[in-house]
This record gives structure tokens, sequence and C-alpha cells, in this order.
């Protein structure tokens, strides 16, 4: 934007690790003309760091330093006694609420690889698909199974993440859950290193939309138990739910509603939104791999357009009979023994087995991706 300054504040987390590529990044934009800003954390975890932010700050005196004070963190708090640890502060969680009411831009500089960006982004809700209501067990059998990316093995999980209450890994899922928050993701890494990394994380389907479209409202015990199966399913979600269940007082939405701890559990793995969203963009998006719908026939259609497998619920009127398109074609599974939405109670266990099913079914993504032309 030509005349314009654009400033930007820098916020590097405890350690040489940040604060390296914080200052290469402060350089960078420098020399593009930005106005920087470097909010330095104190105390500093060692002498190093402190001299390393001097040397900087003489280099590049148009530099604002904004000094940004800890307070100190017992041992017992923190369940550690390492002084990165006990100078550890959540700065994804505690920064987006400051930068949201100031209505700015919030990016993140990830300081690791890729394929820890993306362990980072899925260990959590993998973690609570795995983990059963409020057991608070933070162990972990098997390898993490991320989509598209060659697993994480079981001995590579960060030790701190399993060690229960552990500042590290309380601030780690904290983090994690809020990522869908941050305007855009700055990587250290590079397509040579990376590659297949890089690649998939640009084109990862991973996500599973639920719309029921915005008339059908169902009962709140079936709607508990989509979420369960959501849940169990390990998938990130967008679920749009009608807000007035049929067996709730009209007066009651879904804030009211979603102080059930299992709408606060499912906040970390997905989206649960009550508002009209626009459907053919998130039908469009890279990330979607498939939708839960009712098979209103314009959904239908949306999905076929965008090459994205269904798994049908038909709820009522015409969507059997659309459904019966969608699976005669390929382009998606339909449950019969679910029948019309409100006439059988679907438990979590089975609505998480299909949606599985459908992220993972390689025939209907191949089917979509067919049609997906066609309809072109
Ligand atoms: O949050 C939302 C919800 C819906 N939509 C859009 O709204 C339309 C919804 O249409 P459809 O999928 O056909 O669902 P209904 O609104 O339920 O459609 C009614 O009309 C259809 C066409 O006759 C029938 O097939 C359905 O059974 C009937 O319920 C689609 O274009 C969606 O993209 C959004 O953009 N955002």
């Amino acid at each position: 934007m030509s005349g314009t300054i654009v400033h930007v504040a820098l916020f590097p987390s405890a350690g040489m690790g940040h604060l390296t590529p914080f200052l290469r990044l402060a350089a960078w934009l420098i020399d593009n003309h930005c106005q920087v800003g470097l909010i330095t954390p104190h105390p500093t975890v060692s002498l190093a760091e402190s001299e390393l932010i001097s040397r900087f700050l003489s280099a590049f005196p148009q530099v604002n330093q904004i000094h940004f004070h800890l307070l100190p963190l017992d041992a017992a708090t923190a369940n550690s006694t390492d002084p990165f640890y006990l100078c550890g502060v959540s700065l994804i969680s505690s920064v987006i609420p400051v930068t949201e009411s100031q209505c700015l831009a919030n990016y993140i500089l990830f300081t690791s690889s890729v394929r820890m960006l993306s362990f980072f982004s899925f260990f959590p809700s993998v973690l609570a698909s795995r983990t059963s209501a409020g057991s608070g067990s933070a162990s972990f059998d098997g390898d993490v199974e991320i989509p598209e990316i060659l697993p994480i093995p079981n001995s590579s999980i960060p030790p701190l993440l399993l060690v229960p209450n552990n500042l590290f890994a309380n601030i780690f899922m904290e983090d994690s859950a809020k990522l869908t928050k941050l305007n855009r993701f700055l990587v250290n890494s590079f397509e040579g290193l990376e590659a297949q990394t890089l690649q998939t994380l640009d084109e990862e389907k991973s996500v599973v939309y639920v719309s029921f479209g915005s008339r059908t409202a169902m009962k709140w015990p079936q709607i508990r138990e989509i979420g369960d199966g959501l849940m169990r399913s390990g998938c990130r979600f967008l679920w749009v739910v009608e807000d007035k269940p049929v067996d709730r007082d009209e007066e009651e939405n879904l804030d009211e509603v979603a102080e059930h701890e299992l709408m606060e559990r499912m906040r970390k793995q997905g989206l649960v939104m009550n508002t009209w969203v626009n459907q053919e963009e998130v039908s469009s998006h890279k990330a979607v791999a498939g939708f839960v719908s009712h098979c209103g026939w314009n959904s239908v259609i949306e999905a076929a357009y965008h090459g994205v497998p269904i798994l049908a619920w038909p709820q009522n009127g015409d969507q059997k009979i659309n459904a019966e398109v969608v699976v005669t074609n390929g382009l998606g599974m339909l449950m019969k023994n679910w029948g019309w939405g409100g006439e059988i109670f679907v438990k979590g266990e089975e609505i998480g087995e299909a949606i599985k099913e459908l992220m993972g079914n390689e025939l209907l993504k191949m089917k979509a991706a067919e049609l997906k032309e066609e309809a072109r």
C-alpha cells in the first residue's frame, strides 16, 4: 500500500530459539519499510538473550522497544524448575483478546518445523478424542495420526505433554485450540526441506462441515450425540447448529445450551456456530473434506460442484429421495438405519464411525472429484 506505513508489533516468547527468528523477521520488516515495535518479556531467560536484544536495538535504533514484565511463576505451579518454563507465557491465548479488542490482524511466527506445527494443531484434538470426559488422563497409546501426514510416532511426542497438569502441556493445549482465531501463519521452513508436509498443509483436507439446513430443529439429546460423534471422529469440524432445539425453551439460545461441558470440550476441536454461514464458501474451502447434510437439494448441488463427499442424514420432505441420488452416484453415503431425523435416536459412537468412514473413504473422494468436473 503506497503511502501507508505498516506498524508491526513483534512479541517473541522466552528463549533464544524464539528470539533469533523474530529478530530476523524484524530486520526483514524494517527493510521492507515497516515500523517495528519489539515487545521484550522480562526477565529474560539468559544473559545471551538480553545481550542479543541490546545489540539488535543498537543496530536498529528506529525500533520501538516495549518492556513486558512477567509476573514470577513458582516452580510448583509450573511443575518444573526449568527457567524457560518459569518465564513461559501463553502468548497465543493471552494476546488474542487484546488484538481482537483493537481489531488488529494477528499473525503467528511459528519457530519450529511445519511438521511440528501440524502436531501442534492436531494433537490436542486427537488426545481429546481418545480421552473420556473429565478423566484428566494424559496417557496416549499408539502413533499420532494426522490426515495426509506421515504418522508421528508415539515416542516422538514431547514428554512434557504427557505429564499431568504440567504448565507447558496446559499452554500447549490452550494455545492450540486458539489457532483458528489467527489470521496467518509464518513458518520458518522451505519446500526443499519439508516439501510433503508443506504441500499437505497447503491442501489439507481434514475438516468436516455439519449442517442440516436452517429449517431443521433437532432434539437436544440428539444434538448432544452429534457433538459426541464429532469428538469421537477426531476430525476438525465446522458445525452449524439450529439454535432452537425442539425440546428447549423458545427463549433459550445456543450460548445457554453451550454451557454444557461437552460443548466446551468441542470448541477445542472445531467450531460450533448458530449463525448463518456462507455455505458456498465453506463447501469450496480446500480444507473441507466431508459434509454431513440433510440433503436439501441446494446443499447437494453445492457439495457436488465443489467435490465434497456427503454423509446423508435426511430429516424430512424430499431429502430421502435426494439422498438416494447422492448414494447412487457415489457422491456420498446414507445410513439407512438412521431413518428420518427425529425418528431414531442415533448414538454418538455410530455417528463418529460414520464420519470417520466419510472422511477416509478414497472411493467417495474419487467419485466426488469426478462429479466436480462434470458439475463444472
Ligand atoms: O448457514 C447456512 C445454511 C444454508 N445456507 C444455504 O442455504 C441453502 C439451503 O438450501 P437447501 O440445502 O436446499 O436446504 P433447505 O433450506 O432445507 O431447503 C428446502 O428446499 C430445498 C429445495 O427445494 C429442499 O430440497 C429441502 O428439502 C428444503 O428443506 C443452500 O444454498 C445453502 O448453501 C447457507 O448459506 N448458510
